[in-house]
Order: C-alpha cells, then sequence, then structure tokens
C-alpha cells in the first residue's frame, strides 16, 4: 500500500514503515505463574492504513493493541512509530474503548473540551480549542447535541462523542477497541459508514479490534487474523482487494466479497475453533 509520507530511515539505515511491531511478545505474571500471551508478533502498518484485528475472545487482542497504545510493555520486542519506540501513552496515539469512557457530569462539548485543553493549553487562549470541539462534534453529527450530557445520549451518540474526542487531539494512530460492540445493529452500520467517511477525509491510521468479520471486511484494507492463546500469534493476513469509497451494497454483491469471508469463517471456526465450538 502506499504510504502518505516518506518512510522515516530507521536505526540501520534502511526505511522503516511508519508503525512497527517487532517481535513482541507479552507474559503476564499471574498467581499460578507467568502466563504468555502473545509470543513474537510483527506487523508493519502503512500510515493512513485500516487495520482491523479478529480472534477469538481471550486470545490477546487488546493487550496487542495496548502495546501500541502504551497502556502495556511488550515482555520483550518493540513497538515503534515513525521510528520511535512507544514506551507509554500519548496523545499520538488515542484509544477510542467499547464504553464510550466519557465523564458523566459533562456535557458532549466539555468531555471534547477537556481532552482538548489538556493536550493543547495554549488553544484555549485564543479561542481555538472551542472552534475544534465544534468542528469535531460537527464531523460526528452531534452539534445539537454538544450541550447533553452522555446520560441523554444514546449508545451510538456517545460512541460518537468518543470518536470525536480521539479525533480532536489529532493523533497520528487511533486505536478502536471494538467500538460498535455494545451497539444496536442498525447504529452499528451507520457507525461504521461514518467512521469510513471520517477515515477518508483525516487519513488518519487505524488500528480496530472487531469481532465481526462483516465489520472488518467493510472496513480494513487488512484483516490480522490471530491464533488462540496462550502465546497467541499472527496466523494470517487478509489483504482486501475491495475499492474504495466503499458501498455496502455493492460490496454484498461481490462474489470476492464471500470468498473473503468463507476464508475468515474457516479461520476462526474450523482452523483455530475454540474447544467450546
Ligand atoms: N493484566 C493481566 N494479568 C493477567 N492476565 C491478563 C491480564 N490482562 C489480560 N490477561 C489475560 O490475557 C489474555 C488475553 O486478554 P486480552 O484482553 O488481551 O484478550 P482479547 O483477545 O482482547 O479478549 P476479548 O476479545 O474477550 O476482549 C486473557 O486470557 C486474559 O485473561
Amino acid at each position: 500500500m502506499q504510504t502518505l509520507t516518506s518512510p522515516q530511515p530507521s536505526a540501520t539505515g534502511a526505511a522503516e514503515p511508519f508503525l512497527v511491531i517487532d517481535g513482541v511478545s507479552k507474559v503476564y505474571p499471574t498467581p499460578n505463574g507467568p502466563y504468555p500471551v502473545l509470543d513474537n508478533i510483527s506487523l508493519e502498518v502503512a500510515e493512513g492504513e485500516f487495520i482491523c484485528v479478529i480472534g477469538h475472545s481471550g486470545c490477546g487482542k487488546s493487550t496487542l493493541l495496548d502495546l501500541v497504545s502504551g497502556f502495556g510493555q511488550p515482555t520483550s520486542g518493540e513497538v515503534r512509530l515513525e521510528s520511535v519506540p512507544i514506551r507509554e501513552p500519548g496523545p499520538d496515539r488515542m484509544v477510542v474503548f467499547q464504553n464510550y469512557s466519557l465523564l458523566p457530569w459533562m456535557s458532549a462539548a466539555e468531555n471534547v473540551a477537556l481532552a482538548v485543553n489538556t493536550v493543547f493549553p495554549h488553544l484555549k487562549r485564543n479561542g481555538d480549542a472551542s472552534r475544534i470541539v465544534e468542528s469535531h462534534l460537527a464531523m460526528v453529527g452531534l452539534s445539537e447535541a454538544a450541550d447533553k450530557r452522555p446520560a441523554s445520549l444514546s449508545g451510538g451518540m456517545k460512541q460518537r462523542v468518543s470518536i470525536a474526542r480521539a479525533l480532536a487531539l489529532q493523533p497520528k494512530v487511533l486505536i478502536l477497541d471494538e467500538p460498535f460492540g455494545a451497539l444496536d445493529p442498525i447504529t452499528k452500520e451507520e457507525l461504521q459508514e461514518e467512521l469510513l467517511r471520517i477515515w477518508q477525509e483525516h487519513r488518519v491510521t487505524v488500528l480496530m479490534i472487531t469481532h465481526s468479520i462483516d465489520e472488518a471486511l467493510f472496513l480494513a484494507d487488512r484483516v490480522v487474523m490471530m491464533t488462540n492463546g496462550p502465546a497467541a500469534t499472527i496466523g494470517e493476513i487478509l489483504e482486501l482487494p475491495f475499492p474504495r469509497p466503499r458501498q455496502r451494497a455493492q460490496l454484498m454483491e461481490m462474489p470476492e466479497y464471500y470468498d473473503y469471508r468463507n476464508h475468515a469463517l474457516d479461520f476462526l471456526y474450523r482452523r483455530f475453533a475454540h474447544d467450546d465450538q
């Protein structure tokens, strides 16, 4: 895939891709001894790419993306963004969780403003922060609901606020941990379409966990399919050839769509079926 900026030279002088997950393993200490979750995972992601990560519950998807967000550190290996090793969380890698994580006593606009003012304190003085908040709420279609608190917003609206808040910080990487998992099917499809539109406009690099093969096939450039844990790794990567911009109805009419869908189903439910399936 074409990168949007020139790759930075790595320590060895070779061109380094935008985001590099370089041989990472993760072992959690537990009362029963060390628990190896991830085993020697490597992945290179181009700037502006949309990656979906799929795998059975508990295989280590969140653990893997925690290593990119910086919430977790690998036991061995390294994750690098633009050649810089990730050692801690930062506003260049924003995470949107399934549970929205909004402060309930603040309005939608205040939730976004808090993040903007914390990360860009200098913007508050000249009024630019308010403009950023307004434009990002407008981007997700929530201008009218800016003054509402989370309790008066639907699940889909709350997730829109979370996405607006994340993108208002102009991250290089947007990390989505099953963002639409709690939404009804119609709202889910609406938000998938909005996410694609926003991604296409912002060209932010997206790493998204999903349990839905159809969601992954609709959104992603590549689908990373993980094996079961313990010591999970990347079993296979599907490179999707579907043209963009994508229309769901058109996609559903493509015979290749079902080839990829069946391939992913076979991976998850036959080759790497859970013991209880
Ligand atoms: N801090 C921790 N200490 C010990 N074990 C952990 C810790 N965090 C996660 N685990 C274990 O690591 C494994 C992977 O967890 P993780 O949340 O990364 O999986 P997942 O694929 O994202 O799961 P799901 O799809 O259910 O969200 C699980 O067995 C989990 O119980």
